[in-house]
């Protein structure tokens, strides 16, 4: 049985342990072969084929990225199911394996409803996809944060400054709970919490006046109660998102005027994505990769792998799709008692 294995929307740490894993196990335990398509649906629709045996995956578990490329491209804008299953049955291929976050999967289940052959794995930094407790690559995003943030605290402390860390989350703030947990942030601004100016310099000020250097952690996409849509200065993507980032460089002369605290901001952006995984995000993806073979030999089309507990499950598209997985008001709560 040839399968065909593809990486598309934003990259993230672990991808290439999804990949490895997947051909390891099903070139030893089922006698299957692999090929990798090029820059996500894009090499798909294009027929742009990567050979993918045991030399080009060994040892890449901990490289970053994806050795296959990624892209945006939408399958439907390119032919649809009937060019992926002509490209498919050019090469021999009978299955695919989409490795990628909502919208890969959104367009992994249009195909599959049209007949073609796919299991999916989730994949996204920003831990916001239902149906899976966690995705690989946020925890390398968690502490790649985390480590930004203790680094912040010491130069903040040595000068008396009030410093900001902003981090990704385009919708969803779990990459700013965790990290800002971690590094014990006096406030952390997440997008499922409007709040005020005056609240946060609250939080500054509180901290200030214990003789700390307040610590902000701030998600991309919060907004103040007073704004309708998330920071974005740099216009839109080649598919049409707002480019977020720069709310903490927005957020840091409002409160060193209101505070009197000289305050800065630091954007983590892209660094957060890039460079080795955890070797928990390696585990995770490993696993993942393996019960992507498990779900082609037991026929579990149009089902992705999941992560409920310490079990890896197989889930329907549907179920990870259509809503985001929020972080819930108790999780807020709880952090939200150290805060100031
Ligand atoms: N409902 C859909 N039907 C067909 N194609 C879709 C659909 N939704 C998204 N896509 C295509 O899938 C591509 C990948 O989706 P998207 O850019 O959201 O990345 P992703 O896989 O969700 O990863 P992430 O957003 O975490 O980077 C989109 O750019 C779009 O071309
Ligand atoms: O790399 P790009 O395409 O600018 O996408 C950035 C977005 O991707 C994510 O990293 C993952 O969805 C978001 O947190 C961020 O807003
Ligand atoms: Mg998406």
């Amino acid at each position: 049985m040839s399968i065909g294995i593809l990486t598309s929307g934003g990259d993230c740490p672990g991808l290439n342990a999804v990949i490895r894993a997947a051909v390891f196990t099903g070139i030893k335990l089922h006698d299957m072969e692999f090929v990798g398509f090029r820059n996500g649906w894009k090499g798909v629709v294009d027929g742009d084929i990567m050979p993918l045996a045991r030399p080009q995956v060994m040892g890449i578990s901990k490289q970053g990225g994806t050795i296959l490329g990624t892209s945006r491209t939408n399958p439907f804008e390119g032919g649809g199911a009937e060019r992926v299953a002509e490209v498919m049955e050019q090469n021999g291929i009978e299955a695919l394996i989409a490795i990628g976050g909502e919208g890969t999967l959104a367009a992994a289940k249009r195909l599959t409803d049209a007949g073609i052959k796919i299991v999916g794995v989730p994949k996204t930094i920003d831990n916001d996809l239902s149906a899976t407790d966690y995705t690989f690559g946020f925890d390398t995003a968690v502490q790649i944060a985390t480590d930004a943030m203790d680094r912040l605290r010491t130069t903040g402390d040595s000068h008396g400054r009030c410093m900001i860390a902003e981090v990704m989350g385009r919708h969803v703030g779990w990459i700013a709970l965790h990290s800002g947990m971690a590094a014990g942030a006096h406030a952390i601004l997440i997008p499922e919490q409007k709040t005020s100016i005056e609240q946060i310099c609250e939080w500054a000020e509180s901290a200030r006046d214990r003789g700390r250097a307040p610590l902000i952690a701030v998600a991309e996409g919060f907004k103040l109660d007073t704004m309708d849509d998330a920071h974005s200065e740099r216009g839109l993507d080649a598919f049409g998102r707002p480019r977020l980032g720069g709310i903490g460089d927005q957020l840091a002369p409002e409160i060193e005027a209101r505070t009197g605290i000289e305050t800065r901001s630091t954007t983590l952006g892209h660094i957060q994505r890039g460079g080795t995984p955890t070797a928990y995000d390696r585990v995770l993806a490993t696993r993942y990769g393996m019960a992507a073979i498990d779900s082609i030999r037991a026929g579990h089309w149009g089902r992705m792998v999941a992560l409920r507990g310490t079990q890896i499950v197989h889930v329907p598209f549907e179920d990870a799709l259509g809503r985001l997985k929020v972080v819930p008001q108790s999780r807020y709560d709880e952090a939200a008692v150290l805060f100031g």
